[in-house]
């Protein structure tokens, strides 16, 4: 569902929700309903019924104590939407458009604290600015199968008297786990894949290695969810069994050492048109329909046959999608964590035969010489984490006028290539991947982004990160989309286009001249 934040509104908001049976029958008494909707309308109309802002609401037993939502009503439209739609209009954008997906069982990517007891463990998020931690069995944001391999890990940990860990005293054997849902079994129909999702699950263990004293009992516990969940199981739930092995006391959820333990070793996802494979350690989005939605709308603002760089690129999805349906000349990825790397090389293995485009994956900062990653594209992508832009890549955006005269200029003055000597440049060569046509020699002259694409999980810092783009005068936004990438929360997934230069004025109506 897509609505269209208008200017000037009509009185009756047209808009549907999708609530589900069970998500109704599971609702507490609910409080007095907030205040009325904001005007919105939705493009294509949907239904002209208004829908109560109840029919919408989390409906979570965990609301409040648990500090995941903080938002129970109106699912479909978080109250950061209005600003988004004020902001995008003083920029430029009339158009702004919002989609709402799923609002229940969306989250198919889930990192959780294990702590409390082996008789009573507690398996959730941190209560708001603690670290104690809510048990959340009936979360209206899991996918439905994370909350029932919850429970059987909650079964396995009391049965095998598994120790959680104990923060204050570095103690206890499990520390977190990490539930990934697959939705992409093309033996189902297509209808039934999002329910019938198995789930890879990481269990964070506080030992060093495999071959540490509780081993024994890790290894119990995967066989225990194997048994329980694998697919010789009444229920079949699970994709596979990993372990993280992390003993850090800092706050960081995975160690570096990651081992397989059951099942299939491959984790497939289909979105933006392509297989995609997933490892545990690389980035994945949390919302995989949502992501979809907005892969798809992503595409449509890159030209065929573009040369892109996707910066921030984790596995390559963003790339390897726009690759793929935009047979792009070719795709860069710059990503800092290596861990990736393999999840990339797979997808590429799957990519249709057709892929022509010079495909390339590098392990690098995107921070560190940004403007190296910029030349030689027509459109960039940034996908940054919540906190925006590394400083250094927004200068080289501001300043990528300036720079790009002085690539032609040296251009004209001499035609040969200085051998590269710079470590990080050359090491960031060394480890990346190749695939597909060559890319284009260093000697002819390069083009620069004309098309900036930011994709954005935190509003707050894009707002700034646009107002520094658009002073700059290098750019003017083009256009504005929102996704509802995490109901029940104040976030909201942008996608913003950008084009090089000042915005150009619209052509006023001309005056009528009288005769
Ligand atoms: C929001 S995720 C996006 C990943 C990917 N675009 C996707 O949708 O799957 C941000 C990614 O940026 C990476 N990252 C963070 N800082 C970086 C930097 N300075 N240079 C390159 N990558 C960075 C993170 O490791 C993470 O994979």
């Amino acid at each position: 569902m897509t609505l269209r934040l208008l200017s000037a509104p009509p009185s009756i908001p047209l808009f549907t929700c999708h609530a589900s049976s069970t998500t109704a029958a599971a609702a507490r008494p609910l409080p007095s309903p907030p205040p009325p909707l904001p005007q919105l309308s939705s493009s294509p109309p949907t239904s002209s019924t208004p829908q109560s802002p109840l029919t919408c609401a989390l409906h979570c037993p965990h609301f409040q104590s648990c500090s995941g939502c903080t938002h129970e009503f109106n699912l479909h439209r978080p109250d950061i939407l209005e600003d988004a739609s004020d902001f995008f209009r003083k920029h430029g954008v009339s158009d702004f458009t919002f989609d709402t997906c799923k609002l229940w069982g969306w989250r198919c990517r889930a990192k959780l604290a294990v702590r409390g007891s082996s008789l009573d463990p507690l398996i959730g998020l941190y209560e708001e600015g603690t670290h104690n931690v809510v048990d959340i069995p009936q979360c209206k944001a899991h996918h439905p199968n994370i909350n029932a391999a919850v429970e059987l890990l909650r079964q396995g940990i009391a049965e095998l008297d598994i120790e959680p860990y104990v923060e204050d005293e570095g103690t206890g054997e499990l520390r977190y786990v990490q539930m990934a849902v697959t939705t992409h079994n093309t033996s189902l129909p297509a209808a039934e894949r999002y329910m019938n999702g198995k789930v890879q699950v990481t269990l964070v263990w506080n030992s060093r290695n495999e071959n540490s004293p509780s081993s024994n009992k890790l290894n119990e516990l995967a066989n225990f969810l194997w048994k329980n969940g694998g697919p010789k199981s009444k229920l079949h739930l699970l994709h596979s069994v990993w372990v993280n092995f992390q003993t850090s006391t800092n706050n960081i959820i995975f160690g570096n050492r990651w081992r397989h333990l059951l099942g299939e070793r491959d984790f497939w996802e289909h979105v933006g048109g392509i297989d995609v494979s997933l490892a545990p350690s690389s980035f994945g989005q949390a919302n995989t329909r949502a992501f979809d939605v907005l892969l798809r709308k992503l595409q449509k603002y890159v030209p065929h046959g573009a040369s892109v760089a996707d910066l921030y690129a984790g596995a390559g999805v963003i790339g390897l999608s726009l690759a793929a349906t935009r047979k792009c000349r070719s795709v860069k990825c710059i990503e800092i964590n290596k861990e990736s790397k393999a999840s990339f090389e797979k997808t590429i293995g799957r990519l249709p035969a057709t892929v022509d485009s010079s495909i390339t994956w590098h392990h690098a900062d995107a921070s560190r010489e940004p403007f190296l990653w910029l030349v030689g594209s027509d459109v960039v992508v940034v996908d940054p984490p919540r906190k925006g832009l590394d400083v250094s890549l927004k200068d080289a955006l501001q300043n990528i006028s300036s720079m790009e005269r002085k690539i032609f200029s040296s251009f004209e003055s001499s035609n040969s290539v200085k051998e590269e000597k710079r470590p990080w440049v050359l090491r960031a060569k060394e480890d990346s991947v190749q695939v597909g046509r060559k890319p284009p020699p260093e000697n002819i002259p390069q083009s620069v982004p004309q098309t900036l694409i930011y994709i954005s999980c935190g509003w707050e810092s894009f707002k700034e990160d646009c107002k520094s783009l658009l002073s700059s005068k290098a750019w003017h936004l083009d256009k504005a989309h929102g996704f509802n990438f995490f109901p029940g929360t104040q976030s909201i997934e942008i996608l913003a286009v950008f084009k090089r230069g000042p915005q150009k004025k619209k052509p006023g109506k001309k005056k009528k001249k009288h005769l």
